[in-house]
């Protein structure tokens, strides 16, 4: 990056989270992330620095070592002139959505992090002209805790998401309840991943956004306005996914378009890569393979199927690696929690052993070493709990990361591109697949989960399971068929 150059009118607003906000270059395939903040909560330019460092550092120390070089881009910091931050903040703002807006861009710093634009991902020689379409699946968690430190039964039946599900439509985040469920995407089984990846697409909130040549043109913008036009997504489909039924228009056409991209999804969601030290993590426990919330397992236990058929993921692939670092949260929030307090106590004793601890870092080799250690048995130590938060930071960070995968139709000379391929009705689609907002999850945040969680269990159980022994309830009516729920248009 020539910094000395940098024109804000080059680079547009790409998207944002809670914690930073994305801008692509207009030509290049790369993005700039910048943090954001809370107003009057401003760091030193030094802190920054070491924030963001940290944050490339846990991605090549760690991530990559369990999800696998090919998944992980880290990027690097960069330094940028801040009249050049000041304008580029200046020129995005009204693009921003204004729920997002509580939280300002750091524009005194100067530092960034520059990563490879992933909805343009052109690694392997990218025929300019061929167009690029990028679905991003942020899929949450995707396993029942199976922990023995876990108070509330429910928890050992309802996965987080679907119970969360509901606090959030009460207060607001959401209009309604998705039909989503983690487990069904992390079932490995075809069918029910269909499902999930149909009630994304019905009902995408922040779990789903769609790109074509690096423009947003499906899912959230603003968090509260989300819109599911499926036929104008339909329309943006069809260079990839010509319809196998042969026909080019009108609502057969945009369903038989929708469930190509389904198929195509899941078919690159099971696709292999063998790096990664993932063996090293067996946690060996599991909980429950399927959520009782889920619309796909009530549906399957109307009709008189307890289980669906077991399929599992294949070791290689992003979602299995995915939940292998999000079951390293061993104990679940409240066996974690005793574990923090007993790390206060110690640092209120002697507040100097803080860096020692590794705590805010630094995260390198020996900090990942750490993380492999896998025993539950409590000795009493301060390194017992320290192990397991560190743990849980970890855990936690896999829960909230997305996957992005790009696909772009492939040349017939296979020779010309090295990437993966995958059959599509119109073409055979190229793939790379890869792992995003890998930042390791705050120490202080810890409290927050723990009566976050308590705050989602008594909400579903006092609220809507309460509610549901007594009626149907409306997310899934008895004529409902899980299978083939497609949206109308
Ligand atoms: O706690 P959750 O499950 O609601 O997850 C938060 C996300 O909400 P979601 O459930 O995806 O709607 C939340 O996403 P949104 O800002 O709601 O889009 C953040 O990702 C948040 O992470 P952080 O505090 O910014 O590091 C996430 O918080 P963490 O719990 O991952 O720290
Ligand atoms: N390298 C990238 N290439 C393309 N788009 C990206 C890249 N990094 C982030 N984005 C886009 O910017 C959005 C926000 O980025 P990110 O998820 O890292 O923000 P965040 O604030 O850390 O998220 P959260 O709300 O989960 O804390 C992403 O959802 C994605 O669409």
């Amino acid at each position: 990056m020539e910094e000395g150059k940098m024109d804000e009118n080059e680079w547009r607003y790409h998207g944002e989270g809670n914690k930073s906000l994305v801008v692509a270059h207009a030509q290049r395939c790369v993005v700039l992330r910048f943090l954001k903040f809370p107003p009057n909560r401003k760091k030193t330019s030094e802190e920054i620095f070491q924030h963001l460092q940290n944050i490339v550092d846990f991605g090549k120390n760690v991530m990559k070592e369990f999800l696998g070089e090919n998944y992980v881009h880290c990027g690097e910091v960069v330094q940028l002139p801040l009249e050049f931050v000041k304008q580029l903040c200046l020129k995005i703002q009204s693009e921003r959505p204004e729920s997002r807006c509580d939280k300002d861009l750091d524009t005194l710093s100067g530092y960034a992090m520059c990563l490879p634009n992933l909805t343009r991902l052109q690694t392997y020689r990218f025929a300019e002209h061929r167009p690029i379409l990028c679905v991003e699946i942020k899929p949450k968690c995707g396993f029942i805790p199976f922990s023995s430190y876990v108070t509330h039964e429910m928890k050992h039946k309802v996965c987080r998401y679907c119970m969360h599900q509901h606090l959030k439509v009460a207060t607001g985040k959401w209009k309604q309840i998705s039909k989503y469920c983690p487990l069904d995407l992390y079932s490995g089984n075809k069918q029910r991943m269909h499902f999930a990846l149909k009630s994304l697409l019905q009902e995408a909130q922040n779990n789903l956004k769609i790109f074509k040549n690096g423009e947003l043109i499906y899912g959230c913008g603003d968090a509260r306005s989300p819109v599911a036009d499926w036929r104008e997504l339909a329309h943006h489909l069809k260079p990839f996914f010509f319809p196998s039924n042969g026909l080019a228009s009108g609502p057969h056409c945009t369903r038989a378009v929708i469930r190509e991209l389904v198929h195509v999804i899941t078919r690159v969601l099971l696709s292999s890569s063998d790096k990664g030290r993932v063996g090293a993590l067996r946690p060996g426990l599991r909980g429950p393979r399927v959520c009782e919330a889920s619309p796909f397992s009530r549906s399957l236990q109307r009709q008189g199927k307890n289980t669906p058929e077991r399929s599992g993921l294949p070791k290689g692939c992003l979602l299995y690696k995915t939940l292998q670092v999000q079951m390293l949260d061993l104990l679940d929030i409240e066996g974690l929690y005793p574990l923090y307090n007993r790390i206060e106590r110690y640092l209120e004793e002697f507040p100097e052993q803080r860096k020692m601890l590794q705590i805010d870092g630094p995260y390198d080799e020996a900090f990942y070493q750490k993380l492999l250690d896998l025993s539950t048995e409590d000795d009493g130590t301060v390194a017992f709990a320290l192990t397991k938060v560190q743990q849980y930071r970890v855990a936690m960070t896999a829960k909230d990361c997305s996957i992005m995968i790009a696909l772009s139709p492939s040349l017939q000379d296979t020779s010309s591109d090295q990437r993966p391929v995958i059959p599509s009705s119109r073409s055979r689609l190229a793939f790379s697949v890869s792992v995003l907002d890998l930042d390791l999850k705050p120490y202080e945040s810890i409290p927050h989960q723990y009566k976050l969680d308590s705050k989602i269990v008594n909400y579903y159980s006092k609220t809507v399971h309460a509610k549901d022994d007594a009626v149907v309830p409306t997310r899934l009516k008895e004529s409902e068929d899980c299978t083939l729920v497609l949206h109308k248009v």
